[in-house]
């Protein structure tokens, strides 16, 4: 089971989040309580080992502003949440990242049919710690796939089982306040999160 562990803004959660086996970690570089700056980014991305992917959030900005972002970011996947075209992956291609497509149940839910590498199949509105109905889309998605969308350690062994994914997402189910990780809850939820995968 994939873990990704979103929305991190200081060192400590950083460290957490590698020590307890995340395979990915996520800033959010876009409007959200989870802001920082490309330059946070930088500073926190430096200390991730090369077997963990950093990656960089985005929600509606231009296929310039990411390229700029992410490369002052110095992280190892872009991540385009919400109704990006598909010219805005093509346009990204050229940067030799990781490209992860996130977006509602609603959208194509084929990974690679935006030209994507990963896709995340998420709540209506990111970051909100919403669960929504995760056994809906068992069978749906093809490819891989992250579930996200209200996730925390008490659920997520239950939302693998209803949905299947290949890997799982989270932000709000490892805070105590928006925009606020534990340590504890980040490395109960990967604990959680591998045993049921
Ligand atoms: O986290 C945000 O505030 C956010 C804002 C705008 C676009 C994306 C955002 N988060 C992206 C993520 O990958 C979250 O982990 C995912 O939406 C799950 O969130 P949650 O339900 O809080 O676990």
């Amino acid at each position: 089971m994939y873990v990704k562990i979103c929305g991190l803004r200081e060192p400590e959660h950083v460290t957490a989040a590698v020590e307890a086996g995340a395979d990915a970690i996520g800033y959010v570089l876009t409007r959200s309580p989870r802001r920082i700056t490309p330059a946070r980014a930088r500073e926190l991305a430096s200390t991730v080992p090369a077997h963990v992917l950093t990656v960089a959030v985005f929600a509606g900005e231009t296929p310039e502003e990411i390229r700029a972002a992410a490369l002052e970011a110095g992280v190892r996947a872009v991540q385009l949440h919400g109704d990006h075209p598909h010219d805005d992956f093509t346009a990204l291609k050229d940067l030799d990242l990781t490209l992860i497509r996130a977006g509602a149940a609603g959208a194509d839910l084929r990974c690679g049919a935006f030209d994507e590498d990963l896709l995340i199949v998420d709540a209506p509105r990111p970051g909100s710690g919403q669960p929504w109905d995760w056994a809906a889309v068992r069978g749906r998605p093809a490819g891989r796939w992250m579930l996200a969308g209200g996730l925390d350690p008490s659920n997520v062994a239950e939302a693998i089982a209803a949905a299947r994914p290949w890997g799982v997402d989270v932000s709000s189910g490892v805070e105590v306040a928006p925009g606020v990780k534990d340590a504890g809850l980040i490395r109960s939820f990967v604990t959680a999160a591998r045993a049921a995968g």
